[in-house]
């Protein structure tokens, strides 16, 4: 699915506009608001009639789809109730329509400042049922202003259910940096696309509902991808009728030490587990890897090792001579390489040995975020592309900005490289495109478990040499089989689809026990499998 910018939005929305008649298309949204707010209100409470309903009601069109849904809830018996934050500029027909059918409205004055003494508000926020989060939609920039902060402040404090029009308020819509406050949704309502804050911000947006308004974005680029179940299943490497253990991807993997045997066990775990086609050891620990992986061909060093379709370096190999060595002879290699963990660390240390990396060569680095800024430090920030120091820079910045100033500062120095961003909101970007994987649960956050995913991913990525899929989508690819192994694995392997909740409440799981790395290897093949089965995308 592809994610746009609020101005892509804008500039598709600007012929539509022009060709419906007034308020037509605003209705469209609020409509499907409207369709999509009963069913939580029914979830709820049972019964829409007699529910009491709070609108909170910015001085944009967001406010004017908010006032308009509501509205319609009033159609259906529910008492609602609207909070003007800015009663002189109040989308006019949204209000109008709301007080025909008899709406109750609060303006908040701007002169008043202790809105905890406004009685009528804080009775509305103590009594209602549901609010919808009309304050700002894409047009909001910067931290929420006052009144809309306290509000937000009041709301939460009563533990109010929060349905986000469009977007939650005070989630940056193209960046999804979240200002504090911010509004906490349980689900939000989303028109026309998916915007970059409701993947970069995914697990701040609650359960993710997109209404079809009828945009044409096909003149629009857009700005990142997210994969679906489908699209990863119908590129999965599965071996066909002429294929052999060669023909599917063959990976190389450069991992594990005497101080960190188990990395390569997992590395290796992770790649064996992704596809049917050689994965090729190679480091100090073969032992250790035959004994429990007696599939895996391995030698004692790189050049020895045979041919593969990609490469992957850094799991617990070490930063001592060797490790060096074995990097710098993997780094010649004209196929795509992965580097993960101390591969990082050597070439973040010694960014010279990247001058010994052909120059059309692929190469995806998948940091954590202390590896990554590790990595932003080996170059000195180009102009116009200020470079994060620590992890509140990265949060300020957003993941966007953050990774594309690092690639910026290593451009310059002729090196092209490709960055995955570990994390619950996994990010990634190079040439070949720019991909987000929210991983829906947080099972995967164990020691290793990184381990595991960057295997996952040299498979795919070597399976993608084969067939001419870039290193960023099959990148993308390992993360979402990476991520529902985890929580199949923390659910004690039940699969997606009989996990309605899974679907109905996000990222809230209400289930689930801790899992280690090596259970997430063990559970990949049940994730390949659940993906294929076609998972239920959780937008609806
Ligand atoms: N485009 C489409 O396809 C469709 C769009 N539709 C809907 O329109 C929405 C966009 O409406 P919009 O353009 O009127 O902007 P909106 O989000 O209401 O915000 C602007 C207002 O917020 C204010 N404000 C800004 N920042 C603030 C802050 N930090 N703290 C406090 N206030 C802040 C800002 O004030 P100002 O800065 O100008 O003083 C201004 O008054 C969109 O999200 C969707 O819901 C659908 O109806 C149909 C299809
Ligand atoms: N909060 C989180 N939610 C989901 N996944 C997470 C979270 N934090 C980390 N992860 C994932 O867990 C893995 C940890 O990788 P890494 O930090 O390299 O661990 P290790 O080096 O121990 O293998 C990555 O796949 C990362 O995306």
């Amino acid at each position: 699915m592809n994610v746009y910018t609020a101005d892509s939005i804008r500039a598709a929305e600007a012929p539509l506009l022009a060709s419906l008649p007034e308020g037509d298309l605003m209705r469209r949204a609020s409509y499907g608001l409207y369709i999509h707010v009963l069913d939580e209100i029914r979830r709820r409470c049972g019964t829409v009639y007699g529910s009491h309903i709070l609108l909170i009601v910015g001085a944009g069109d967001n406010g004017g789809d908010t006032l308009w849904a509501g509205t319609y809830l009033r159609g259906k018996g529910a008492a609602v109730t609207a909070v003007l934050l800015n009663p002189d500029h109040t989308h006019a027909a949204g209000l109008a329509a709301l007080r025909a059918v008899h709406g109750h409205v609060i303006p908040l004055p701007p002169e008043e400042t202790d809105l905890s003494a406004n009685t009528a508000l804080t009775a509305a926020i103590h009594t209602t049922d549901l609010a919808l989060d009309g304050i700002v939609g894409i047009g909001g920039r910067g931290p929420l202003r006052e009144p809309a902060s306290t509000v937000i402040g009041l709301l939460d404090d009563a533990h109010v259910p929060i349905v986000s029009v469009d977007i939650p308020s005070g989630i940056d819509p193209d960046t999804g940096v979240r200002h504090a406050p911010h509004v906490h949704p349980v689900a939000t309502v989303t028109f026309g696309a998916l915007k970059p804050c409701h993947v970069l911000a995914g697990p701040s947006c609650g359960r993710i509902s997109l209404v079809d308004i009828g945009l044409d974005l096909s003149g629009e680029t857009p700005v990142m991808q997210v994969l679906s179940d489908a699209d990863v299943a119908a590129q999965w490497p599965i071996p066909g009728a002429s294929d052999n253990k060669y023909t599917t991807g063959v990976v190389g993997v450069c991992a594990g030490s005497a101080a960190y045997p188990g990395a390569a066990l997992l590395t290796v775990s992770g790649a064996a587990h992704a596809s049917s086609a050689m994965v090729r050891y190679t480091g100090s620990v073969s032992d250790l890897v035959l004994s429990h992986r007696p599939d895996t061909v391995c030698t004692g060093s790189p050049k020895q090792a045979g041919r593969v379709n990609a490469w992957i370096a850094g799991p617990g190999m070490g930063t001592d001579e060797g490790a060096y060595d074995r990097l710098s002879w993997i780094l010649k290699q004209e196929v795509p390489i992965v580097l993960d963990a101390d591969a990082i660390t050597l070439i973040s240390n010694t960014p010279e040995l990247m001058d010994k990396r052909p120059r059309d060569a692929v190469t995806l680095l998948t940091p954590h975020t202390g590896e990554f800024l590790r990595l932003c430090t080996s170059y000195p920030e180009t102009p116009h592309y200020p470079l994060p120091t620590s992890v509140a820079d990265i949060e300020r910045m957003g993941r966007p900005a953050a990774v594309t100033a690092c690639q910026k500062a290593w451009e310059n120095q002729g090196i092209t490289i490709s960055i995955l961003l570990k994390g619950r909101t996994t990010y990634i970007a190079g040439p070949g495109g720019v991909f987000v994987e929210d991983t829906g649960s947080s099972w995967a956050a164990t020691p290793g478990s990184g381990d595991v995913l960057t295997g996952l991913i040299g498979a795919i990525v070597a399976h993608g040499m084969v067939v001419g899929r870039s290193v960023e989508e099959s990148a993308a690819m390992a993360v979402r089989v990476h991520s529902r192994a985890a929580l199949l694995a923390a659910m004690g392997g039940q699969t997606w689809h009989t996990l309605d909740y899974v679907v109905d409440e996000g990222a809230q799981l209400p289930h689930g026990a801790p899992v280690t790395a090596s259970e997430i290897s063990l559970s990949i093949s049940a994730a390949i499998r659940d993906v294929q089965a076609g998972g239920e995308d959780t937008l609806q």
